[in-house]
């Protein structure tokens, strides 16, 4: 079965303004939440495909991931948006539809492209903590690893540069790009050295691990293409980041080139790989359930 825009047509007419407007609310109060909100759409579908597994509470399930623990943010406003969606529409729309369309409200509330969700996606039973160590892919990798990682999700190369480009919003611990800073490793000429004194004064070798920066340290409440001049720049914050541009595959290279030169062309790729990142193993039909809360089973 496949996923279609006018799923909810007829069962919940005004689940998209509902969502539009509870989004544009919470990103006025903090722009930071879109970039979360995005972040928590990418950790659902990577951990057993797009099923709102992420959403789950409890302690020894993926929340508590290492990716996730202490990082992944936004789940109360998630809990009130379905509420509000219960209320108009009770026990019709999914926790993973939902965050699906969140996470493309979040992207146009920071003035960034649109695409058509498509919805149909069913709810997990089960979270998998396991699944999200394994799967998530951590900001050590290099290039090549990167590639390895999102194709094992069924996503190319383009898909992965593009969606790296989320990065152009958020922020990001001291704790996941510390060892950059200050070790003998992946510094050198990866890392402006300007950029790299700035980021050891908000970033201490000794404390700090959760002190916040910017992953674009240009626009970071805007969603635009900055990210990848940064990293032309050599401003990429993550490791991950900046292998884009400076590690060992010449495609890589390439694209963040195009989308550093087209915010057209990274913003229609992004979409195009938004639509394909929220495909990933979606429960259809009577597999899962529709939870009514979405941080437990019904
Ligand atoms: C390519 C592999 C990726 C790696 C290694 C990676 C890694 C990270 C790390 C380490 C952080 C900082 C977390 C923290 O310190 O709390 C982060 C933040 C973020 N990531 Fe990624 N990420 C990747 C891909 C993606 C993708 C595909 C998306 C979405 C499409 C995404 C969206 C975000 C956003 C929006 C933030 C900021 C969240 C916030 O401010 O709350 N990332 N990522
Ligand atoms: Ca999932
Ligand atoms: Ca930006």
């Amino acid at each position: 079965q496949t996923l279609s825009s006018s799923f909810y047509r007829s069962s919940c007419p005004n689940l998209t303004t509902i969502v539009r407007a509870a989004v544009q609310q919470a990103v006025q109060a903090e722009a930071r939440i879109a970039a979360s909100f995005v972040r928590l759409h990418f950790h659902d579908c990577f951990v057993n495909g797009c099923d709102a597994s992420i959403l789950l509470d409890g302690a020894n399930l993926e929340q508590n991931a290492f990716p996730n623990a202490g990082s992944a943010r936004g789940f109360d406003i998630v809990d009130s948006i379905k509420s509000s969606v219960e209320s108009s529409c009770p026990g019709v729309v999914s926790c993973a539809d939902l965050l699906a369309l969140i996470a493309r409200d979040s992207v146009v509330a920071l003035n960034g492209p649109s695409w058509t969700v498509v919805f149909g996606r069913r709810d997990s039973l089960t979270a998998s903590q396991s699944a999200a160590n394994a799967n998530l892919p951590p900001p050590t990798l290099n290039a090549s690893a990167l590639i390895a990682s999102f194709q094992n999700q069924g996503l190319s190369t383009t898909d992965m540069v593009a969606l790296s480009g989320a990065h152009t919003i958020g922020q990001a611990r001291c704790t996941t790009f510390k060892a950059r800073l200050y070790g003998p490793f992946q510094r050198g000429d990866q890392m402006d050295q300007s950029f790299n004194t700035s980021l050891q004064s908000s970033c201490p070798s000794s404390n700090g691990d959760t002190n916040l920066s910017p992953l674009d340290v240009q626009t970071p409440t805007s969603f635009d293409n900055r990210y990848f001049r940064n990293l032309q720049n050599r401003r990429g914050l993550l490791f991950s980041d900046q292998t884009l541009f400076s590690g060992n595959q010449a495609s890589t290279r390439n694209l963040v080139n195009s989308y550093a030169s087209s915010q057209s062309t990274f913003f229609q790729d992004f979409g195009n790989a938004m639509v394909r990142m929220g495909n990933i193993n979606v429960l259809t039909g009577s597999n899962g359930e529709i939870r009514r809360n979405c941080g437990r089973t019904n």
